[in-house]
Order: structure tokens, then C-alpha cells, then sequence
């Protein structure tokens, strides 16, 4: 693909679900292309070849909703590198953009103005051990205002899950610092067993529920 060109798998307006932007109208950006191989990812569609457009085409679209956030999302966003020119265009044309990675590529080239939510995977992903540590130095390095754009997320499935997240958050602490989301992998864990873990622990840390599983139908694509 040519610099200015990204695979896209969808371009869709929707009620933000996740992270601490929950509830907003936001225009999605999906691209299409990953091959991390979480166990249980719920977006396995956008693994196929989406469509190729110009960054420029793109910009167009997604401003085309005026919604008050665009999300760059996958699939896994970081491994086209023509997505680092359009998170920057965003940004330049003031909009609030959001990045949505798997926390196993290194977040440093994307620009400080992005919100950036990096996942950190637990041991029922299968990729526990592809967590690139380099993203939690940078978010500790970072300072202020530019600290308040890293967020992490961890979305378990399990009680072993729970306990990996709450002893590699208490390590780094990184719930003193930044704004942790934690959610249930969507249908393997009881959210209220997750809620009661966290209040037991008195957890600094925000749970999410996916809340566009909850206003259509969980299998939906674009929304
Ligand atoms: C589909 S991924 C795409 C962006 C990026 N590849 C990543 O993993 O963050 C977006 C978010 O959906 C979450 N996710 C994927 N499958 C899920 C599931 N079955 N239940 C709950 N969250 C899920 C991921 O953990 C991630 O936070
Ligand atoms: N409504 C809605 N909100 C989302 N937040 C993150 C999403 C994702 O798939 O990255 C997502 C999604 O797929 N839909
Ligand atoms: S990194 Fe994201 S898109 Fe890729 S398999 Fe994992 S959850 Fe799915
Ligand atoms: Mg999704």
C-alpha cells in the first residue's frame, strides 16, 4: 500500500462503548488487519481485507458525522503506518482522537495529542507475554498534560485474570497515575463477580461493560 493509503474495515458513527470516554458520540475509524490472535476477540472480522483509501478520504468520512470523538481502532491500528499521518491530520484539524491498541506495539511514534487506551492482556488472551513493557515506561515518563493521554484497559475473563491485573498494576503503579478501565471478556465473566472483586479490593480502577453490546445486538458490526 502507498504511504497515504490505509485497509480500512469500517467507517461507522456509534455511542462510544468503551474506555473513559463511555457514552459519547464518536465516529469509529476500524482498520482492518491484525493477526495478534487474541483468545476471544470479539472483532476477528476485521482480521479480512477491508477496503484501501487515501488517508484524505478518510479525514472526510469520519469528520462527516461530527461526532465530538473519532476512534482509530482494528483490527490493530498501529501496524499500518500510514495511521500515524492520520491520527496526526486529525489532530491538527482539532479534532479529540482516541486510539484503541493492543498494547503489544509500541505507542512512542504516535502523537502526544492522541488519547492513547492501550490494552494490557491477561492470561486468557493467549498473548500475556507479548505486553510490550515499553508502553507503561512511556505513560510513567510522561508528563504533564501529555500524561493524561495514556490510558490502559484490561478485560479479563477469569479470576486468575483478575489477580494478573491487579498484581501488575500495584507493580507499576499505575492506578495512582492514569486511568484504568477494566472490563469482563464480553459473556465468559459474570460483570458481578468482576465488580465484587474490585469493591473487596477497593481497586482504583474504573469497570467498563461494552455498552454497545448492551443497546444492540452484541454480534452487530458497525456499531
Ligand atoms: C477489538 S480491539 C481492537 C483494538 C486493539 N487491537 C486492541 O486489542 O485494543 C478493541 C477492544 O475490544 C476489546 N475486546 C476484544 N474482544 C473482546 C471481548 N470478547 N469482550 C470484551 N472486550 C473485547 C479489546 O480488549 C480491546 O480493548
Ligand atoms: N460502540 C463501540 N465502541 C467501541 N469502543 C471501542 C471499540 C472497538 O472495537 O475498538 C468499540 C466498538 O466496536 N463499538
Ligand atoms: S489485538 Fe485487538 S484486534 Fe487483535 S486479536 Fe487482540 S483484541 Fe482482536
Ligand atoms: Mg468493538
Amino acid at each position: 500500500m502507498s504511504a497515504g493509503t490505509l485497509n480500512i474495515s469500517e467507517i461507522f458513527h456509534s455511542i462510544q462503548g468503551e474506555s473513559s470516554f463511555a457514552g459519547w458520540p464518536c465516529a469509529f475509524i476500524r482498520l482492518a488487519g491484525c493477526g495478534h490472535g487474541c483468545i476471544g476477540c470479539d472483532t476477528a472480522y476485521a482480521e479480512h481485507d477491508g477496503i484501501k483509501l487515501g488517508i484524505e478520504v478518510v479525514v472526510q468520512r469520519a469528520l462527516a458525522f461530527r461526532a465530538p470523538l473519532i476512534e482509530v481502532t482494528g483490527g490493530e491500528p498501529l501496524l499500518q503506518p500510514a495511521v500515524y499521518s492520520l491520527m496526526r491530520q486529525l489532530c491538527d484539524l482539532e479534532q479529540k482522537v482516541l486510539l484503541e491498541t493492543g498494547g503489544f506495539l509500541s505507542v512512542a511514534e504516535v502523537d502526544c495529542r492522541v488519547h492513547k487506551i492501550i490494552d494490557l492482556k491477561p492470561p486468557s488472551s493467549g498473548v500475556c507475554d507479548q505486553n510490550n513493557p515499553e508502553n507503561i515506561e512511556l505513560a510513567l515518563a510522561a508528563v504533564l498534560p501529555h500524561r493524561q493521554n495514556f490510558e490502559f484497559k484490561i478485560v479479563v475473563a477469569s479470576r486468575e485474570d483478575y489477580e494478573w491485573a491487579r498484581a501488575l498494576l500495584q507493580e507499576h503503579g499505575l492506578m495512582d497515575s492514569f486511568t484504568i478501565m477494566m472490563g469482563v471478556s464480553f459473556g465468559k465473566l459474570d460483570p458481578a463477580e468482576l465488580a465484587e472483586w474490585m469493591l473487596r479490593d477497593r481497586l482504583r480502577a474504573r469497570m467498563q461493560l461494552q455498552l454497545h453490546k448492551y443497546i444492540w445486538d452484541p454480534c452487530r458490526r458497525g456499531v
